[in-house]
């Protein structure tokens, strides 16, 4: 059957999201809000800016967002995290009834430490927390565009809503899961890219693989130390949206987060990094806000805080490193584990 499902935001992600839905199908209204950009999506039937790929002709580029929600089933929410709450305030104005609302996007915001659901159910009256839904799991978007096979989670406390999202993008390329861990689904997508500026750090550095398998074990370890003291279940961390994304992110050469990091580790500025990228890199943001979260819960992220601490006091990665190695000694699971034994018995 076929849907009609508005995607907002046509950078890397939301066209590659695009391209899965009108493979299944759908009549697909991919919004920007720059006029030239639509215009030239619709002349060309590319989004070069940002994916090389042709992309299928039933996908219709919009500048106008009345025109491309007003009779949609399905809304799909892929800006950057800190362009959520402005889409989400003029969306809400617009919209005159209530499709299916499902958001992609990876981070936290730094000033609230809201995840981007709490966000969209803040800003807009017509649906509360419980109805929106999640995507999110190991999926560049170049891959996805070119059909490789990929597989990822949606999440929502509405089983309906989480079954629908699943039914629109399930494809032979494309599998999808369903979970009810909101917060653990969204934490591992937001958290595991710091680790991923940690892990092209390390690459920059010129440190080798052991570095990088470090890196990704104790970062999942923190990463579930924080989203467990939030609520999560720890078992959503061995997940897609945990260890995948996390595994995806830290070793791929598409990881914006990865690229920002390795040119951090190789000595280059932030600001100029972040200029020359033309991408968003969430990581940078959600560094401050998960070092801010860690810090009001009383959860140890030692990875989290010396990004944190190159990000934001400009402190060198080989120093940082030093004070990683030389942290005290100690069991490898005990924070963790008092971690999972006090969530059982609450
Ligand atoms: N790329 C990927 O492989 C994946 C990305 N994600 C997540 O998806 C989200 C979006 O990332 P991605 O598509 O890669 O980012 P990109 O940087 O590729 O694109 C971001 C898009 O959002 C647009 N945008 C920025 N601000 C606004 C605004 N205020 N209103 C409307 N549109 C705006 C940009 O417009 P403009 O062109 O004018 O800058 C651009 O089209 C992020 O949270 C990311 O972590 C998740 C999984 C995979
Ligand atoms: O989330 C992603 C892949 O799952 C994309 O990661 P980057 O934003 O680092 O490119």
């Amino acid at each position: 059957m076929t849907t009609k499902v508005a995607v907002l935001g046509a950078g890397s992600w939301g066209t590659a999201l695009s391209i899965v839905l009108a493979d299944n199908g759908h009549d697909v209204r991919l919004w920007t809000f720059r006029e030239e950009q639509a215009n030239k999506i619709n002349e060309t039937h590319k989004n070069e800016q940002y994916l090389e790929i042709m992309i299928p002709e039933q996908i219709k580029a919009y500048y106008d967002l009345y025109e491309a929600i007003k009779d949609v089933e399905a809304i799909v929410l892929v800006v950057p995290t800190k362009a959520i709450r402005e889409v989400c305030q003029n969306l809400s104005e617009q919209l005159e009834h209530k499709p299916v609302l499902i958001h992609a996007s990876k981070g936290i915001e730094p000033g609230t430490l809201k995840r981007v659901s709490q966000m969209i159910s803040e800003e807009m009256e017509q649906y509360s927390y419980d109805d929106i839904v999640v995507l999110s799991g190991p999926s560049h978007a170049e891959e996805v565009a070119m059909r490789q096979p990929t597989t990822v989670t949606v999440a929502s406390l509405s089983e309906e809503n989480a079954k629908q999202a699943q039914h629109l993008f399930f494809n032979d390329a494309f599998r999808v899961y369903t979970s009810n861990d909101m917060i653990g689904i969204e934490l591992g997508g937001a958290l595991k890219n710091i680790i991923a500026l940690g892990a092209g750090i390390s690459d920059g550095l010129g440190y080798g693989d052991n570095a990088k398998a470090a890196l990704i074990t104790r970062g999942l370890a923190e990463i579930t130390r924080l989203g467990t003291s939030l609520g999560a279940n720890p078992l959503s961390f061995l997940g897609l949206s945990g260890v995948g994304d996390l595994i995806v992110t830290c070793t791929s050469v598409h990881s914006r987060n990865w690229r920002a990091g390795n040119l951090l580790g190789k000595g280059k500025k932030l600001d100029d990094i972040l200029d020359q990228m033309g991408m968003v890199v969430e990581g940078v943001r959600t560094a401050e806000a998960a070092y801010k979260f860690a810090e009001a819960e009383g959860v140890e992220m030692p990875i989290t805080y010396g990004i944190y601490q190159i990000l934001f006091e400009d402190k060198k990665p080989k120093d940082i490193v030093e004070q990683l190695m030389n942290r005290d000694k100690r069991e490898e699971m005990d924070a963790l584990a008092s971690l999972i034994r006090n969530r059982n018995t609450r």
